[in-house]
């Protein structure tokens, strides 16, 4: 007659655990019954209570688990894993409501189904710690860190060319490099100012802690300046004012982006984050002047040329010209540097106000 080992059982939401009371066992066969995979039948040969001889044991258990099971044999037991085909938590092991008389609880290893559930969430808390830890690591670099941290890179780069190129002109050619910035820089700053459309992104799928609102109107309105004013009007490209106002946005974003540069890695430079929440209080209200009066040097310019005029009904004949459009854009450009404004100061103010609070 077949001897049965002892075999003690607890339950997790996704597993079962067995522990088979034989002391440096060898297990012959340990199998799954194929029919809805809830039979298991094991068999051994090892030290139980009826001393060293072959041992074997079959359970039905009260619902479907995993053809996988994991065992492995110790000097004191076999320690048995089968996973439940469905998680959950079963009220019994087995079909039959009374136990066989081999089978009883774990108690090192029982847990009730409320208990159960919490050890899972402090799991999943400790995983949630751990992967925060790894994250703010320093060898550890995020593709979201990464690509920040690229996109201000060549920012930088595209800005600080402008500006040094901007500056050794003007020294070497004084007065003549107002007349021809357009030509020698407007490449590059058509690139960057392109590629500052990832700034709206950013802010819009919170890739940074900004507002889109403030973002937006500066993208917007640097573009409308670059693309409609200098980019479509030829007349435009000589004149003084491109210098200006192509100076003045450089001349912020010398500071910025290595300042965020700086920041994609938890790091700053006191001096720098200073230049960046400084520098625009007299630049931006200069910007936005030179901003206002290239637009009003191409009002006659589209009055004239007709260029973007809407055509008026044939009843009324004509056309409207786009420098009503470019007034009505002159009492927003006051509203955006209003609300920008506003903004810079607000971020200023926080900024300031954290590095007081740290330092106290
Ligand atoms: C109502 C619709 C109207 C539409 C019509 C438009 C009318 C347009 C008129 C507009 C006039 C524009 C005039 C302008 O062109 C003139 C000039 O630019 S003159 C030159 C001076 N200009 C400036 O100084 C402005 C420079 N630009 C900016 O500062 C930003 O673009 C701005 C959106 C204005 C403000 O930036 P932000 O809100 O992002 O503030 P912070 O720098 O403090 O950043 C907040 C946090 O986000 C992190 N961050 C942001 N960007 C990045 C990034 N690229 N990489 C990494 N991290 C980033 C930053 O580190 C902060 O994080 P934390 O707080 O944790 O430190």
């Amino acid at each position: 007659m077949m001897l049965t080992p002892l075999v003690y059982w607890a339950q997790r939401h996704e597993e079962i655990y067995l522990r088979v009371e034989l002391t440096d066992a060898q297990v012959k066969t340990q199998s799954l019954t194929f029919f809805f995979l809830c039979v298991i039948n094991c068999s051994a040969r090892g030290h139980g209570a009826k001393g060293q001889n072959e041992y074997e044991f079959s359970l039905e258990f009260l619902f479907p688990v995993k053809p996988e099971v994991s065992y492995k044999s110790t000097q004191r037991q076999v320690n048995v894993v089968v996973g439940k085909e469905k998680r959950g938590w079963w009220e019994r092991l087995v079909t039959q409501e009374r136990k066989p008389v081999f089978l009883a609880p774990d108690f090192d290893r029982w847990l009730e189904e409320s208990d159960a559930e919490m050890e899972i969430r402090e799991k999943e808390e400790r995983r949630n710690r751990l992967r925060s830890a790894r994250l703010k690591e320093p060898g550890f670099i995020s593709l979201k860190t990464g690509f920040l941290f690229a996109y201000n890179l060549v920012q930088f780069l595209g800005f600080s060319w402008i500006f040094v190129n901007m500056t050794v002109r003007l020294f070497i050619f004084g007065k003549d490099s107002l007349y021809d910035t357009f030509h020698t820089i407007s490449d590059v700053m058509f690139f960057c100012q392109t590629l500052a459309a990832v700034e709206v992104l950013n802010a819009a799928f919170g890739v940074v802690r900004t507002g889109v609102v403030p973002t937006f109107i500066q993208v917007i309105g640097r573009n409308f300046i670059l693309f409609i004013i200098f980019g479509s009007l030829d007349e435009m490209h000589n004149r003084p004012v491109v210098f200006f106002v192509f100076y003045l946005w450089s001349a912020i974003e010398i500071f910025r982006y290595p300042f965020y540069m700086l920041g994609c890695f938890n790091t700053e430079w006191k001096t720098l984050t200073w230049l960046r929440y400084t520098v625009w209080i007299p630049l931006y209200p200069l910007g936005v002047l030179a901003e206002a009066v290239a637009v009003l040097q191409a009002i006659p310019i589209f009055d004239k040329n007709k260029l973007f005029s809407i055509p008026l009904p044939k009843a009324i004949g004509g056309s409207l010209s786009f420098s009503y459009v470019l007034q009505g854009y002159l009492i927003l450009m006051f509203l955006g540097l209003f609300i920008n404004f506003r903004h810079l100061h607000k971020q200023r103010k926080r900024r300031f106000r954290t590095k007081k609070r740290k330092a106290n």
